[in-house]
């Protein structure tokens, strides 16, 4: 299995790059819809079977690999299965858009205190949803730093996020918090964190050299811009768009400016592996 053309000079580019200097390469990858299949309950997403297997044949031949994610870092570490696994050993999970850090190497977690408009957010949440009559399946996901309303199990997921945008928004500018938008989900949480903040701070003290990006969502485009600004800069990256397979549109703004779009986890697992064949087979 070979690895496709990126479609952009700029992804050929950063193709080439990685493939020249994989010691300085950074692979950094989105958790849900990227490394695990999009699934009706965030409870019960996991990673695809394959992705630990993948992801450990390429960290050795890499300079690192980090998992940027909304999901709180220990959940993406647990649905990953990515605790002890050997060739894992220096990988990091940066958790709620980077307000959170894992690393495999101590197997802790370190992050700011909670915002405390988050206390405030969760104690008014089910009264707004009742008030603005949220579609049956609405859904509070509480992520401790964060909460998230999902509306993928309701009749019309697009429509319940398009209804509640803007109380929810309201709410959470009251008490000091954001509305982050995605994939039928509505997430409130602390400003002063993106996945590109969080990308950015990864790399920072790092010597320079090629991205990888993979992501799906919205919340992905924060990254995509900083790979885009160290190539502007004359660094080699490669933005990387996982699909939906499941008949779900892909995130146009996201799909538009990737260089190569793989169909979804699957696509990502071939591609990870790929790349370690064609790097260790170079060494
Ligand atoms: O940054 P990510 O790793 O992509 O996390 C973003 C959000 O993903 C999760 O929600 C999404 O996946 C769910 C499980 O497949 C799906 O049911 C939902 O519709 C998607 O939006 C997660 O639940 C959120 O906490 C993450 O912020």
């Amino acid at each position: 299995m070979g690895i496709a053309e990126p479609r952009t000079a700029a992804g050929r580019d950063g193709l080439a790059g990685v493939l020249a200097e994989p010691e300085r390469t950074v692979v950094a990858l989105d958790f849900d819809g990227t490394l695990a299949p999009i699934v009706p309950d965030p409870d019960r997403a996991r990673a695809l079977p394959g992705v630990a297997a993948a992801l450990s044949a390429l960290a050795p031949l890499v300079g690192a690999v980090v998992v940027v994610t909304g999901r709180p870092a220990a959940k993406a570490v647990e649905y990953g299965g990515l605790a002890g696994v050997p060739g894992l050993e220096h990988l990091t999970v940066l958790g709620h858009y980077g307000a959170e850090r894992w690393e495999a190497g101590t197997g802790e977690v370190t992050a700011p205190e909670v915002h405390p408009g988050v206390a405030a957010v969760r104690a008014e949440l089910p009264a707004l949803l009742e008030r603005e009559d949220a579609p049956a399946g609405t859904w509070i996901e509480d992520k401790d730093r964060a909460l998230a309303v999902h509306t993928r199990r309701t009749p019309d997921p697009d429509a319940a996020v398009a209804r509640l945008r803007e109380p929810l928004a309201a709410l959470a500018a009251r008490h000091g918090l954001l509305v982050e938008p995605g994939r039928m989900v509505l997430e409130l949480r602390p400003p002063g964190v993106d996945k590109g903040a969080a990308l950015n701070g990864f790399l920072a003290g790092r010597v320079p050299g090629p991205v990888v990006y993979a992501g799906d969502d919205l919340g992905d485009l924060a990254a995509y811009a900083a790979v885009e600004k160290r190539r502007a800069d004359g660094l080699p990256g490669l933005l990387v768009c996982s699909a939906p397979v499941t008949g779900e549109p892909p995130v146009r703004e996201l799909a538009d400016r990737a260089d190569l779009v793989v169909p979804g986890p699957a696509g990502v697992v071939d591609l990870l592996t790929a790349l370690a064949a064609r790097i260790g087979g170079e060494r």
